[in-house]
């Protein structure tokens, strides 16, 4: 069975740049996931023209837009451009400049020109569960993300809120904390060997 070798990290999107190239459907759903998720996300979209749909969105959360046609110098200073035109040499242009730049760079239609993908995600509180099936099925991804908002249950936050305060109130070295931490949270899951 083939495995998913792709390693999760948790991005603060507030201080890192970020740009989408692209302001029609793709661009509109890249935007609104990275802002449901990231609501300070740092982000810029540029684009020839823009969706009703992107504008009401930026406006909502103050996301500046740029309409003009792709060029280099948009990947100034970004850590991170989502490639999203409905032009494949648009988009691999931007790939290849993203590249020249060192910059992480995503095309949603490309699966091969990702550094990256977006994920499903599922957040409760603090807690926030990413998915992905290796760009094999953004559907499923959907599906699962689904899933687990149904199955996590909301009070988790509250649990992961009275841990950290128990945390702290601990005295003792590293190991006896974690030995305290893993006794008392035993009865979380069913079945544990340590
Ligand atoms: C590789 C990846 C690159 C990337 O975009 O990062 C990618 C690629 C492509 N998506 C396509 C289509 C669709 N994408 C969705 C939805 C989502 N797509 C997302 C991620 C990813 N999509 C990355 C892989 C993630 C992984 O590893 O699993 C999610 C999880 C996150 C997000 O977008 O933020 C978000 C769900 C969010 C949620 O609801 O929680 C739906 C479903 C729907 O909208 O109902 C459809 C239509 C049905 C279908 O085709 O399956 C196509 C075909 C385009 C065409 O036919 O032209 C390609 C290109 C290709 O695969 O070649
Ligand atoms: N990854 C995914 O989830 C999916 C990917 N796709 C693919 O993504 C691509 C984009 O699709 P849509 O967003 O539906 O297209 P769209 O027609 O809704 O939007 C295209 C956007 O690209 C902009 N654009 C085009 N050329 C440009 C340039 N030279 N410089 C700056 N902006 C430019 C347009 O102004 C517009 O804002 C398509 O190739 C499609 O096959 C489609 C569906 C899902």
């Amino acid at each position: 069975m083939m495995k998913n070798d792709l390693y999760p990290v948790f991005l603060k999107v507030s201080k890192l740049n970020v740009m989408i190239i692209g302001g029609g459907t793709v661009g509109f759903e890249k935007l609104s996931f990275l802002l449901k998720s990231s609501p300070n996300a740092n982000v810029v979209v540029a684009a020839k023209e823009f969706s009703k749909d992107i504008i009401a969105l930026a406006k909502v959360h103050k996301i500046p837009l740029m309409w003009r046609p792709y060029t280099s110098n948009l990947l100034h200073k970004q850590h991170m451009v989502i490639a999203a035109t409905n032009d494949l040499n648009v988009n691999k242009e931007i790939h290849y400049d993203a590249k020249q730049k060192q910059l992480l760079v995503n095309v949603a239609d490309t699966p091969d020109l990702c550094d990256f993908y977006l994920g499903g995600i599922v957040t409760k509180g603090n807690v926030k569960v990413a998915i992905s099936t290796n760009g094999k099925s953004p559907t499923m991804a959907k599906r699962l993300r689904q899933f687990f908002e149904e199955v996590i249950p909301e009070n988790v936050d509250d649990l992961v809120e009275n841990l950290n305060i128990y945390r702290r109130t601990i005295k003792g070295n590293f190991s006896e904390k974690v030995s305290r931490l893993n006794k008392l949270t035993q009865s979380f899951i069913l079945r544990t060997n340590d």
